[in-house]
């Protein structure tokens, strides 16, 4: 160790700097979170030490329980958060207070930037240890990795980068393994230095963390300000719903409510116990490309690890904790990929969230609908993945449909019409532009429910053949549908009327016009008052799965199959031979093609060709429709 204090100088990462530029011109009134970030960082590296020293027991043989102390320095304006886990060496001083390593770090900050409610969005990204640049304008991390001999001196003032070089030995010496951080308070922070204060926020955010919280004040001696006890471990009937809130908050670092609770313990052939919360809002990576999911495995109490896969990864929105008594506390991260015993857990884990979403759906509507809302896109994603469960996600599927909102598969099961045998939806970009759509005509004519599904998601879970109740899932955009057998609300509508042209006729010159563009051209049953729409075959996909896949450069745009209402003036006007069949042919495709939120290929052509027969004045034969 050297007291020749010869610091180097580094600049902070661009997104670290513009994070901290937020923070130190922070508009939050949430400030209060610094503390909590904090002592959430040094439980972590407690927890890693615990793990560690598993593996190599000389880490701890100091026997130094573990502990997070707090010392408030009126005199200095200095507030420390000491702890004797982990430590950092210097490289880890520079990666970590250094960098931001998490994806989806670009489009948080221009999000938080725009945002009026910084806090709220800080708590779903956790900027952690930045945090305390909201309160601080000098920070000094003194750091020993544990069984480390050299200590590390890290200091920032925010902005331009940060200083690391060899802590003093005078500096160096008191601290035997482990992380102490000195806040240098800003003026308006100095009532973080109240004893007050800091049992507030601790008490409020804190709680929970399992290792004891020691208060040490200016007089007198350290005491413990929090219970340290690991929650999940005690009875139900002693918890309140105020601590089950808490300990939602200390453990998913979340600011919300928790909109489910649920806390058991399992015995037999293992033992283990559960916390698990389901959040009321959505955090702002739900939808990263790496779908981890975010509840921590301990084992005995010790924290093995919080990316183990411990659910699917259509229930990635769940937090919380699950403490095994049987597996081994030496498991390496690499057993924990195929464990059976956590192969078990799992499933039967996954299967009680399920359970518990039901009855919750059922006890109270209004709570599973918050979770809807913020994760439905999410849950729907297992239709699609799991196979096993994919009856019991239909049914906890809430969708809007041209019956209503939030409706259910059974209550739509259970108001079917007379003869109707399947469950009908149709998949698009939004549900304004879906009712319009109309293909739902002759569905609508007959009161038949249909589902306008608009999320992304939607188009990939439906292309898998589904039923629910032993009614088929059909779209209304593939394929025939035959709604013959089901009556029409009023008899006096629509597709009673005769065909008023040729329909063989008809279609021929139609195809004739459209060449290449369609696969086929077909008389519709879709149709009351509209002239056509394009459909996809029956055994392909969809086609609003095609364009979304065709966005993505993931596969060609198959053609489609043009349906005419034989009905319409416009289609009787082709049958009577005009000059003019041509152009209308086209014309019934390419507003077939706008209807569905496409352009026509040649939108000037289009234009120019609406423009001519508008011109024209185009004696249409039979009535105006719509
Ligand atoms: N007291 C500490 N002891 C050891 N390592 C620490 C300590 N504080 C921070 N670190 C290291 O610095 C890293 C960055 O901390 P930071 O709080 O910014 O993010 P995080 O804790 O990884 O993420 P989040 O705050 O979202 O949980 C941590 O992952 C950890 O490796």
């Amino acid at each position: 160790m050297t007291t020749d204090t010869i610091a180097e100088h580094k600049p902070f990462q661009a997104e670290v700097a513009e994070l901290l530029n937020l923070m130190v011109h922070s508009v939050y009134s949430e400030t209060d979170i610094f503390l909590r970030e904090l002592i959430s960082n040094a439980s972590d590296a407690l927890d890693r030490l615990r793990y560690e020293a598993i593996a190599n027991p000389d880490l701890t043989a100091d026997g130094e329980l573990p502990k997070i102390r707090i010392v408030p320095d009126k005199k200095a304006g200095t507030l420390a958060v000491i702890d004797n886990g982990i430590g950092m060496d210097r490289q880890e001083l520079i990666d970590n207070l250094g960098t931001i390593a998490r994806s989806g770090t670009k489009s948080f900050l221009s999000r938080l930037t725009e945002a009026k409610d910084g806090a709220g969005l800080i708590g779903q990204f956790g900027v952690g240890f930045y945090a305390a640049f909201m309160v601080a304008d000098r920070i000094v991390v003194t750091s020993r990795r544990a069984g480390a001999a050299e200590v590390w001196t890290w200091t920032s003032s925010g902005g331009n980068g940060f200083d690391i070089a060899p802590a003093t030995d005078e500096d160096a010496k008191p601290i035997t393994r482990g992380t102490e951080i000195v806040l240098h308070l800003k003026p308006d922070a100095q009532k973080y230095l109240e004893v007050y204060e800091i049992e507030r926020i601790v008490g409020a955010y804190s709680d929970n963390i399992q290792f004891p919280i020691e208060l040490k004040p200016e007089e007198g001696e350290p005491r413990q300000i929090n219970s340290a006890s690991a929650l999940w471990q005690r009875p139900k009937s002693e918890l309140t719903a105020e601590d089950y809130k808490q300990a939602y908050r200390s453990i998913a670092g979340a600011f919300d409510e928790p909109a489910m609770t649920l806390h058991y313990r399992a015995e037999g052939r293992q033992s283990y116990a559960v916390l698990l919360f389901a959040p009321s809002t959505k955090p702002f990576d739900l939808f990263e490309p790496n779908r981890k999911g975010h509840v921590k495995l301990y084992v005995r109490r010790v924290f093995i690890a919080d990316d183990a896969d411990l659910l699917p990864g259509y229930l990635r929105f769940i937090r919380g904790v699950i403490d095994s008594e049987d597996l081994p506390l030496n498991i390496s991260r690499e057993m924990l990929q195929n464990n059976p015993q956590l192969v078990q857990i799992r499933k039967a884990v996954t299967g009680r969230v399920i359970g518990e979403l039901e009855s919750l759906s059922e006890k109270e509507p209004e709570t599973f609908a918050k979770i809807w809302d913020a994760f439905g896109p999410v849950i729907k994603e297992g239709i699609w993945e799991d196979f096993e469960r994919r009856e019991k996600l239909l049914a906890l599927s809430r969708f809007s449909t041209t019956a209503g909102e939030k409706r259910s598969l059974k209550q739509y099961a259970e108001s079917l019409k007379p003869n109707q045998t399947e469950i009908y939806y149709l998949v698009g970009d939004s549900i304004e532009r879906l009712k319009s759509n109309p293909k739902l005509e002759s569905a609508n004519a007959r009161g038949i429910e249909v589902l306008l599904l608009t999320d992304p998601v939607d188009a990939f879970w439906t292309s898998a053949p589904l039923d629910f109740g032993g009614k088929p899932l059909k779209s209304l955009s593939q394929g025939d549908v035959d709604f013959g057998l089901v009556p029409l609300l009023d008899d006096k509508v629509g597709d009673n009327e005769k065909p008023a042209a040729d329909e063989a006729a008809t279609i021929a010159v139609i195809k004739d016009a459209l060449g290449e563009r369609v696969s086929d051209v077909r008389a519709s049953q879709r149709l009351t008052t509209s002239a056509s729409c394009l459909v996809a075959e029956g055994a392909g996909r969809d086609r609003a799965l095609e364009r979304l896949l065709a966005q993505q450069n993931r596969g060609a745009v198959t053609k489609p199959i043009l349906e005419i209402n034989m009905r319409h003036p416009l289609v009787a006007a082709i049958a009577g031979g005009k000059d003019e069949a041509r152009d209308l042919s086209l014309l019934l495709f390419e507003q077939a093609q706008i209807l569905d939120g496409e352009l026509p290929e040649d939108p000037a052509a289009f234009a120019n060709r609406l423009n001519q027969l508008v011109l024209r004045g185009l004696p249409l034969k039979g009535g105006e429709t719509g």
